[in-house]
């Protein structure tokens, strides 16, 4: 299998219940829910994608032929001889159209904690050790549990409460990043004050200006 990687970095996660803990994110290249052109924003199933995931060629992107390949790529990133739990974020694009069993057994070989930040229109593979879920309003969802549901909101179309049941350990509201961020930060609060099953999510890694 040959894996398509857009970006590999070394940074925080900024987002979620892990906001703060050291990752290296593996962004792969490619997402079904929108091609990644502007020009089809407006008609994709998922309009409002704050993220760059086309092609091979950013900063650590590149075609990895195996899975020990792609493992051995994250695991240069990872700082020589500091404590603390290697972690991996895989997102992209959508990460779950290429990250396999095999992957995912090559990054625990190396020690590290396996993520994944998927939209849920995928099955996940078993061995994952954190899974965070963002549903999109259009889309059908089959991954219906997992650590963390983080929902982008608002969207008018995927209320909170459709998603409320569901079996996660957290559940997050992440303001819309759009000219309208103000206005999608101060509803989302208002939001989680009203509904206290749900918390604030602020995307950490925009406001301290890292990856
Ligand atoms: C770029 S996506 C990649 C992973 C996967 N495709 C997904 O949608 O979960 C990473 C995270 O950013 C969120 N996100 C994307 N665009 C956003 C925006 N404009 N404002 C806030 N969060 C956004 C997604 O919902 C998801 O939780
Ligand atoms: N620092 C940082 N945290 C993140 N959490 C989720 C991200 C993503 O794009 O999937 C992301 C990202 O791009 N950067
Ligand atoms: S599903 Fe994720 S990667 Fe795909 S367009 Fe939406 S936010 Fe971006
Ligand atoms: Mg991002």
């Amino acid at each position: 299998m040959t894996y398509s990687v857009k970006e590999m970095f070394y940074t925080l996660q900024g987002e979620g219940a892990q906001a703060g803990r050291a990752a290296v994110f593996c962004r792969f290249a490619g997402c079904n829910l929108w091609s990644g052109r502007e020009e089809d924003r407006a008609q994709a199933t998922c309009s409002f994608c704050d993220t760059d995931f086309v092609g091979t060629n950013g900063q650590g992107g590149g075609k990895f032929n195996t899975a020990e390949a792609l493992a051995d790529a994250v695991a240069a990133l990872w700082p020589g001889a500091t404590g603390g739990q290697r972690y991996v974020v895989c997102t992209g694009g959508e990460p779950l159209l290429q990250l396999d069993d095999a992957a995912i057994e090559a990054l625990h070989a190396r020690g590290f904690e396996v993520a994944v930040e998927t939209n849920g229109t995928q099955p996940a593979p078993p061995g994952l050790d954190w899974i965070c879920v963002s549903p999109k309003a259009d889309a059908e969802l089959v991954l219906t549990s997992g650590h963390e549901l983080k929902l982008v909101y608002p969207q008018p179309l995927a209320p909170p409460e459709r998603f409320a049941h569901l079996n996660f350990q957290h559940f997050f509201l992440q303001p819309m990043d759009s000219v309208l961020k103000r206005q999608h930060t101060q509803d989302t609060v208002a939001y989680c004050m009203a509904h206290p099953q749900w918390r604030l999510g602020v995307q950490m890694h925009k406001v301290v200006g890292i990856e």
